[in-house]
């Protein structure tokens, strides 16, 4: 049995996961794999913790080049992360006809047309599944379970770290910050946490997804991109009452003028599966002609299960590294000269459900300025709540979930109801799916 040598470069949270994985289940993974699959050489800055980490399995260095430009190597694992340094290794690994495993979204989300061009000359394979809703197999799932469909849309939760912090502040109170620390500390978050919080993070996995699910370019550049740093505490408290939760959805939908490309904070009705996934827990929804709606669940961010990804793709490699480079799945699940060129919209010709809180005047005639800006928009209304003033206050608040209409309608029918002298301050708005 041959033994597949690998590199890793970065041994962090994810890379000693990986680490760690691999040589606790040796035994069952080279059953599986039909190979031997050892690291043998790992790059870190930290060579000291490095070294304490593998012992004296394998050579431990501090440049990543000793690692990409080793004749032994067959893999580089690069888990270092960031379009910098794990760029540059990334590129070079491929020039030296190396294969590559990575779990770094931000790098393929935003170069990754180039590196896997770069892999298709050389007939290398660059494999990702770490980098979409880490341990679940959404990858494998939309490039090859589901390849017989056409894939109407995907709604994910897919950033641990935001979900984790909107569970924990509704469920025990906690303020946003503590809870971020918390989610540093278990090592869900990125390097840089504001790649979490303000919706990049699931941006870059949404890019991925819609790439392979309708067989376009990464253009990370085009999708709306919010976080959940703006989302109010009461607006959480009003959608439960209204019978939906919150959460922050990364969605890739097929539309008859272009593609919808967003993250942001989304109502979703409390009665669905993914309404209750909490904590660091990822879901995905994929809907697709033939098969209907299927749904992935599991951990998406965190050591182990970052690791079982990363090794699952070790696993495809060493089983297809002597196949054809021509019969080998396309990085991006349609064959590279069968990309179509959808344009991506912009947010202005979404098309979706919006729940819209104002504060207003508690005055007669109020509900009636609003609604009649509303039908004259031609925006029917769902539900509405419409919450009794304080006691000694003279204002209150109106909620009201609308049916679907474009987003540039539901703009300009809140700069009307703004103007209203009845309207105090700004309108909040939060699109609403319905996911069915
Ligand atoms: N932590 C998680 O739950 C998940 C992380 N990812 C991705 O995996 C990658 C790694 O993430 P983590 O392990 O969390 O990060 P980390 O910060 O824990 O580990 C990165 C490691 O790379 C090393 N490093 C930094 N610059 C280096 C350089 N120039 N040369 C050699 N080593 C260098 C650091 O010393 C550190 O040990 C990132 O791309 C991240 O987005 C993906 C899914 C889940
Ligand atoms: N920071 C990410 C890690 C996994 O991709 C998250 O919180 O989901
Ligand atoms: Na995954």
């Amino acid at each position: 049995m041959k033994t597949i040598k690998v590199g890793l470069l970065g041994i962090g949270t994810v890379g000693a996961g990986t680490f760690n994985v691999l040589k606790r289940n040796q035994e069952e993974i080279s059953r599986r794999a039909g190979h031997g699959i050892e690291i043998v050489m790992v790059a870190d800055l930290d060579v000291a913790r490095a070294k304490e980490l593998v012992g004296t399995h394998c050579e431990v260095v501090s440049d990543g080049n000793l690692v990409v430009s080793n004749p032994e190597i067959d893999i580089v694992v690069e888990l270092i992360g960031g379009y910098g340094i794990a760029k540059d290794l990334v590129l070079k690994a491929i020039a030296n006809g190396k294969h590559v495993v990575t779990a770094n979204k931000a790098l393929l989300a935003t170069h990754g047309d180039e590196i896997f061009q770069a892999a298709q000359n050389k007939g290398v394979m660059v494999a990702y599944e770490a980098a979409v809703a880490g341990g679940i197999p959404i990858i494998k799932a939309l490039r090859e379970g589901l390849t017989a469909n056409r894939i109407e849309w995907i709604a994910g939760i897919i950033n641990g770290t935001t979900n984790f912090i909107l569970s924990e502040m509704r469920d025990k109170g906690l303020d946003f910050d503590t809870v971020l620390k918390e989610a540093q500390r278990l090592g869900y978050a990125e390097a840089d946490p504001t790649f979490d919080i303000e919706g990049v993070d699931a941006a870059h996995k949404a890019t991925l997804m819609a790439a392979i699910a309708f067989g376009i370019p990464v253009q990370f550049d085009k999708a709306h991109v919010e976080g959940i740093t703006k989302l109010e505490a009461v607006d959480i408290r009003y959608a439960e009452q209204l019978g939906y939760r919150i959460k922050l959805l990364g969605i890739a939908k097929r539309t008859s003028q272009g593609i919808e490309l967003r993250v942001h904070p989304t109502l979703i009705p409390a009665k669905r599966l993914i309404a209750n996934v909490e904590g660091a827990m990822n879901a995905v929804l994929v809907q697709g002609d033939a098969v209907g709606a299927t749904l992935y669940y599991g951990k998406g961010a965190g050591a182990e299960p970052t690791a079982s990804a990363v090794i699952a793709d070790l696993v495809d490699i060493a089983r297809l590294a002597d196949a054809d480079p021509a019969h080998r799945v396309p990085h991006l699940a349609f064959q590279p000269n069968a990309m179509a060129d959808t344009p991506i919209l912009p947010i202005s010709e979404v098309t979706t459900s919006y729940y819209l809180r104002m504060h207003v005047a508690d005055k007669l005639g109020v509900l009636a300025n609003v609604t009649s800006i509303l039908a004259d928009s031609t925006i029917s209304i769902d539900a509405m709540l419409q919450k009794e003033p304080a006691l000694g206050e003279t204002q209150t608040d109106i909620i009201m979930l609308t049916h679907q209409t474009q987003e540039k309608n539901v703009e300009a029918a809140i700069k009307k109801i703004e103007a209203l002298t009845t309207v105090v301050g700004k309108v909040t708005k939060i699109r609403l799916e319905h996911l069915s």
